[in-house]
């Protein structure tokens, strides 16, 4: 199995010497092709930070983050481009689709703007919208559509460009419990019949139970990790173990393990 991300050593350090916030204080990590990885941890412990610095968003303190092999803050012009159009997926809390826009053209965008022939797109559009059970709202505006519909046309358009990895910042935040069941189902689908690559950031222990590894961080360093258990252990075990974890974090005690 090819490793797609690796993570060497992170940092990230807001602010001055003597009034420092240490976000990332040291992170490593690999992400290897078809995982379906987890970041777990309290507000404020650097989740949104690490995810930034992937997506080139932010630039690190110090550290290295390579995609299949390639330093990705040494990018720049045509390359950098190329990295957050095609090596990335994002999907976001929120959706982030664009109102005068519909479905079909919200999916279609990063296509457009990447010079993919017509035909290629069409059939990866139906194939995904079918996927998804989104056909229906292709040609409706996001005002149009449900919470759930908006973030299935959002997952699509992460996964339009069958990028290196998806990277999902709390993608059930804003859905009730029903529609963020569904959407898990549907990554986890993805991720297992497809062999799509995601990293998730989030606070929900019943998503997190959708992924093969949990990382949990505090204060910006990684202090646990969790793996499923497949085939012996149920769902439910690994959501259990899971809560576990986290209501120690809740406690403010690192010392679970
Ligand atoms: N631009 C910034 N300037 C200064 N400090 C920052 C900045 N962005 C984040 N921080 C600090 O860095 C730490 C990590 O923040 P981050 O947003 O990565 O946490 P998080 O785990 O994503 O939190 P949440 O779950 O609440 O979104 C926090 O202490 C935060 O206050």
């Amino acid at each position: 199995m090819e490793t797609v991300l690796e993570i060497e050593d992170l940092k990230k350090y807001y602010g001055r010497q003597g009034n420092q916030t240490k976000a990332l204080d040291g992170i490593t990590l690999q992400v290897m092709e078809g995982e379906f990885l987890g970041i777990m941890g309290s507000s404020g412990s650097g989740k949104s930070t690490l995810l930034n610095c992937i997506a080139t968003v932010i630039e690190p303190s110090s550290g290295k983050i390579m995609m299949k092999g390639t330093e990705i803050h040494s990018l720049k012009g045509k390359k950098l481009a190329a990295y957050r159009g095609r090596e990335i997926g994002y999907l976001f809390q929120n959706f982030e689709l664009i109102d005068n826009l519909t479905g079909r053209e919200n999916i279609m965008l990063p296509m457009s703007l990447h010079n993919v022939s017509d035909k290629e797109s069409s059939k990866r559009l139906s194939r995904l919208a079918s996927y998804l059970e989104i056909t229906d709202v292709l040609d409706k505006f996001p005002s149009q559509m449900s919470g759930g519909q908006k973030q299935r046309v959002a997952a699509a358009r992460a996964l339009i460009m069958d990028p290196g990895i998806i990277l999902a910042d709390e993608p059930t935040g804003a859905l009730d419990s029903r529609n963020a069941k569904t959407l898990m189902k549907k990554l986890a689908g993805l991720n297992q019949d497809e062999n799509a690559t995601i990293l998730m950031v989030t606070h929900d222990s019943n998503a997190a139970s959708y992924c093969k590894r949990i990382l949990f961080i505090q204060d910006g360093r990684i202090f646990h990790e969790l793996r499923r258990d497949t085939p012996d252990e149920t769902q439910q075990e690994f959501y259990d173990r899971i809560l576990k974890v986290m209501s120690q974090l809740g406690g403010g005690s690192a010392n679970v393990l």
